[in-house]
């Protein structure tokens, strides 16, 4: 067996293109901003691509950046003003943030109802208890691709690997929603390898490159690689040895062009969500 490639690329393409015609029907343009603070260096490269696919697709879309020496007071004002701003659907403050303000404090700040990260805690407890809140986009965008690549949730053994708030814990909570049966692995986990083994889903949320081998795939099993990391060569990884799990896997996600471009696409599916709640439409 060789697995299909499950291309995030296009499938992500199509979502945005879904979202540029639903919001050419609107007549008016939900507003998305993004906050970045500070010079690290990976966020620009992010923020410029939210922004431009943002455009692309309809949104009113702006970020706002702020110097290195902001301090928490500064960004939790900055905050509270695009909480209060009518114009703004969707708040977005990109992480990491500098080592002197706390990313709690700042995610506690957005408005729930526009924090279209999903990262606020009443949007992690709504998704846990299972109510309608706004979702965190890398696991929406993972049970896109899932849904995409034709896995059986349903009873399906699932594994988690990584228990992070932005992507661990609510891709557990998805797949628990779709009546998976799940396991959360960590780094604490006892025998990684075989809870990996006997999982026909793997997620692998990690950030250390190669981590998962071919032989910890159960043949069939569908592999979402969440995992982005540049090795010293430039070459960007996931944190799975892909090339060793082709053989056993039915469907895997590649690195780059398979959970990152789904991201983007549900930030902003989270957007038009977002406004469309607010605006009571
Ligand atoms: N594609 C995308 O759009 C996105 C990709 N990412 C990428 O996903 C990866 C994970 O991101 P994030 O969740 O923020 O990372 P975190 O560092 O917040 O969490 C990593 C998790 O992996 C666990 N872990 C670490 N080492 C091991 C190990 N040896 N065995 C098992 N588990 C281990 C940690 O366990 P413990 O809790 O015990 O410390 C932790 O729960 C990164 O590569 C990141 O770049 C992130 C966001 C979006
Ligand atoms: N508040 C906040 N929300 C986030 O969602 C958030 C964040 N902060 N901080 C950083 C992480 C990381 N993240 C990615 C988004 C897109 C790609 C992406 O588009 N990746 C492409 C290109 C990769 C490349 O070439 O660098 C791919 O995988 O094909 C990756 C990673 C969002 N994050």
């Amino acid at each position: 067996m060789t697995a299909t490639l499950i291309d995030g690329k296009a499938v992500a393409a199509r979502l945005r293109a879904g979202l540029a015609t639903r919001i050419a029907g609107l007549g008016w343009a939900p507003g998305l901003v993004v906050v970045r603070v500070g010079e690290d260096p990976a966020s620009g490269v992010y923020v410029r691509n939210k922004d431009k696919a943002a455009r692309e697709a309809g949104f009113a879309s702006r970020t706002r950046h702020l110097p290195e020496a902001t301090t928490e007071a500064e960004l939790l004002a900055e905050i509270a003003a695009l909480n209060a701003d009518p114009a703004v659907d969707g708040i977005l403050v990109q992480l990491p943030l500098p080592a002197h303000i706390r990313a709690e404090a700042a995610i506690e700040a957005v408005d729930p109802a526009k924090d279209v990260d999903g990262f606020h805690p009443v949007n992690a407890g709504r998704l846990a208890s299972g109510l309608p809140g706004l979702v965190p986009c890398t696991p929406r965008g993972a049970m896109h691709l899932l849904a995409g690549a034709g896995a059986t949730l349903r009873g399906a053994r699932a594994i988690v690997i990584g228990r992070s708030q932005i992507v661990g814990r609510p891709m557990a909570q998805l797949l628990l929603g779709a009546d998976c049966t799940v396991t959360i692995a960590h780094s604490r986990t006892a025998d990684l390898p075989g809870e990996c083994r006997r999982a026909d889903i793997v997620v692998a949320a990690v950030g250390r490159p190669e981590m998962v081998r071919g032989d910890w795939i159960k043949p069939g099993a569908v592999v979402i690689d969440v995992g982005i990391n540049r090795l010293e060569s430039g070459k960007l990884v996931g944190d799975v040895a892909f090339t060793e799990a082709l053989p056993h896997a039915r469907a895997i996600t590649p690195v780059p062009g398979g959970v990152g471009p789904m991201t983007i696409a549900c930030l902003l599916e989270n957007t038009l969500e977002a406004a469309l709640a607010r605006r009571g439409a």
